[in-house]
């Protein structure tokens, strides 16, 4: 059939700002693309410092995560990652810097905003068909610059809502393979979360045989310069 060739995920799902500074574009990134980066996501996740669940309070997440340039561990970012092999973590590669200056041209228009982002560190989320993230802001970060999140495998379900509660007002929507969603400005403070994934969901050729992948990349604010003696 033509229409699974030429499908109408696109018209159904447009582009669209939720609230002010919080955009999703769906398809963003290529089928090849995904596949590129799910190579570099099983690299990453083998070390320095191996994918691991961070432990809140003593009870593990549900998601597993690999830091780039600076290691995230509830609730402070560090060059090392202490809570796990005390080793340093990799450098956030310069292809994700441009991915992310590209992906906020994309969202926010190509002006002097998207000319200046730089991100200096990358969450890299991997999520089994069982995982999940509770509503929590990010907010970790010295610096306001938006959050550029890409995803890619299973689809999910994604929560975003509002600067001031976990609760209501929030909208539900699908995060798929290759879905870009910024959020800055007046919503980057916004509360969100993954309810579920949906296994099997996953598009062919996408890198991902089984669950998601989801990057984050963000401007800590922290230390500009790595230290050049190490
Ligand atoms: O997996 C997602 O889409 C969101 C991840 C997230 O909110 C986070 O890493 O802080
Ligand atoms: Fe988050």
């Amino acid at each position: 059939m033509t229409t699974a060739l030429f499908g109408d995920e696109l018209l159904e799902r447009p582009r669209r700002e939720l609230t002010p500074g919080a955009v999703h574009v769906p398809g963003w990134l290529s089928l090849t693309q995904q596949a590129w980066i799910a190579d570099r996501f099983r690299e990453w996740s083998a070390g320095p410092v191996p994918l691991r669940a961070a432990s809140v309070r003593g009870h593990e997440m549900s998601v597993k995560t690999v830091c780039l340039g600076w290691h995230w561990q509830p609730y402070r970012y560090t060059r090392e990652a202490t809570d796990v092999n005390g080793v340093r973590v990799s450098a956030l590669p310069e292809w994700l810097v441009r991915v992310g200056r590209l992906a906020v041209a994309e969202a926010y228009g190509n002006g002097p905003e998207a000319a200046g982002y730089a991100p200096d560190t990358a969450l890299v989320n991997y999520y089994d068909d069982a995982a999940k993230m509770g509503m929590h802001q990010d907010k970790d970060e010295i610096s306001l610059e938006p959050v550029v999140s890409l995803s890619i495998g299973n689809s999910c379900l994604f929560r975003f809502g509002n600067t001031e509660t976990r609760t209501r007002p929030y909208e539900d929507l699908t995060l798929a393979s290759g879905d870009l969603f910024v959020f800055g400005g007046p919503s980057r403070l916004a509360y969100h979360g993954v309810m579920k994934t949906y296994p099997c969901s996953a598009p062919a050729g996408c890198g991902m045989g089984a669950g998601r992948i989801n990057i984050t990349l963000r401007v800590t604010g922290l230390e500009q310069k790595e230290s050049t003696h190490e």
